[in-house]
């Protein structure tokens, strides 16, 4: 094994980024190449794969997601099981790119967050640091939220940092919308300089309800909208459309915010399955129509909170996260927000690996001893280099 040097001074290295998010659909991982650190990061999509939770495995991370049903015991056991389990895939996107663990300089984990209390200056993500380094025999960083509580921040989001090295245009206004299980953007305006204050906060709902709805009306047949097939099956009801955007307050509150499971979850979305089964609307109408109230979080944002604030140079939007894969979701909101309305895929990235990779770019900032925290975004009082190291085991 050779030595790590800290901080980082090679100017490229390997590394694996994993990322395990609020849908709690399986753990991503991205192996990239990455040159440089700050507004100079160049980055390399070398391998992608994605290990999938079984049925299980999703149960047990729900339980201990929710207070009532959670124990202490659960959670201490968890911490190792998903530590394995993010090992597996570190290990299987290094293998299936035909390359060894031997030349990966460090393992970047997101860790599945159980419960966030912004407010609180609390939050906890699991998955042992220490497994992952075990199994892997590599350094293994991770943790970050904790550091930028620390001073004050929310500790969420964290991505916009990635946002605006990456994407920042010197040409166009960029607002990055991510729609995973919860829906989240960085505004990213035209020629943005490295140290520039930037705004990111979370929309509401990416694919959180979408999901629990498919699972109530299949019987847990099915975990999601494939394609948005179902929405496309049925018809959104208009008025009632209304009354969700009315009823919800998270929608109106002031950015910057964060939201999560503790709001959008299993309990409102069975609250919209049994309003919408009254009211008589078949499945897919009710798929149909919590779609259009997922994609009005976001055009209401937008074009309510952010055009206003920004003159209108917002030019264009560029979707990541399983959101892009619904086709229903994707033309409405492209109707919504009346400007062009784009995939990563169409400026060279990739949809579904982006927070992976985003977690590998902040573990590289964090062993080079950089900051990457942005304080405009979470709240916190300075700049941070955020994460936690364990050495190879
Ligand atoms: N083919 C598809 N058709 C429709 N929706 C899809 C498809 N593939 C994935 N999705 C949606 O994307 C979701 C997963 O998205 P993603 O992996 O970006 O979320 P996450 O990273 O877990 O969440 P977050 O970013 O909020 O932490 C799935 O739960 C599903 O709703
Ligand atoms: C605490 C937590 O896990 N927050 C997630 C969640 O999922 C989306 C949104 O809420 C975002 O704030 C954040 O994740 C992304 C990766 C972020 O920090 O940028």
């Amino acid at each position: 094994m050779t030595k790590l040097h800290l901080p980082l001074e090679k100017e490229s290295v390997l590394a694996v980024g994993l990322m395990s998010g609020t849908s709690v659909d399986g753990i991503d991982a991205a192996l990239v190449k990455i040159n440089g650190s700050g507004f100079e990061t160049e980055v390399e999509l070398i391998h992608f794969e994605t290990v999938n939770y079984d049925n299980a495995l999703k149960e047990r991370i729900f339980k201990v997601c929710e207070p009532k049903t959670s124990s202490v015991d659960e959670v201490c056991r968890l911490n190792v099981v998903l530590g394995e389990k993010m090992a597996e895939a570190a290990i299987k996107v290094v293998t299936e790119a035909g390359l060894s663990l031997g030349d990966v300089d460090f393992v970047s984990s997101h860790g599945q967050t159980i419960y966030h209390l912004p407010d609180e200056a609390a939050t906890l993500q699991i998955g042992e640091l220490a497994v992952i380094a075990k199994k892997t025999g590599c350094v293994t960083v991770g943790d970050f939220r904790p550091s930028d509580m620390a001073v004050g921040g929310q500790g969420a989001p964290l991505v916009p940092f990635v946002d605006m090295v990456l994407f920042t245009s010197a040409k166009k206004g960029r607002v990055l919308v991510n729609i995973g299980g919860m829906g989240n953007l960085t505004v990213l305006p035209k020629g943005l300089e490295q140290g520039a204050d930037i705004l990111a906060f979370d929309t509401g709902p990416g694919n959180v309800l979408i999901d629990e709805v498919v699972r109530l009306g299949t019987n847990g047949a099915k975990a999601f909208d494939n394609g948005g097939e179902l929405a496309e099956a049925g018809e959104i009801k208009e008025k009632w459309l209304a009354e969700m955007v009315n009823g919800d307050s998270y929608l109106t509150q002031p950015f910057p915010k964060s939201t999560g499971r503790e709001y959008y979850n299993k309990g409102m979305a069975e609250k919209l399955w049994k309003e919408g089964q009254d009211k008589g609307y078949s499945f897919e109408d009710i798929i149909a129509t919590v779609t259009a109230y997922t994609v009005r979080s976001i055009s209401y944002t937008i074009v309510e909170q952010l055009d206003p604030h920004f003159n209108g140079e917002l030019d264009e939007v560029l979707i990541g996260g399983g959101g892009v894969h619904n086709r229903f979701l994707m033309e409405r909101l492209e109707k919504e927000l009346g400007r062009p309305v784009m995939s990563m895929e169409e400026v060279g990235f990739s949809s579904d690996a982006k927070e992976a990779i985003a977690f590998a770019i902040l573990g590289n900032e964090f062993l080079r001893q950089q900051p990457n925290n942005v304080p405009s975004a979470t709240g916190a009082s300075k700049l941070v280099s955020m994460g936690k190291l364990v050495l190879p085991i």
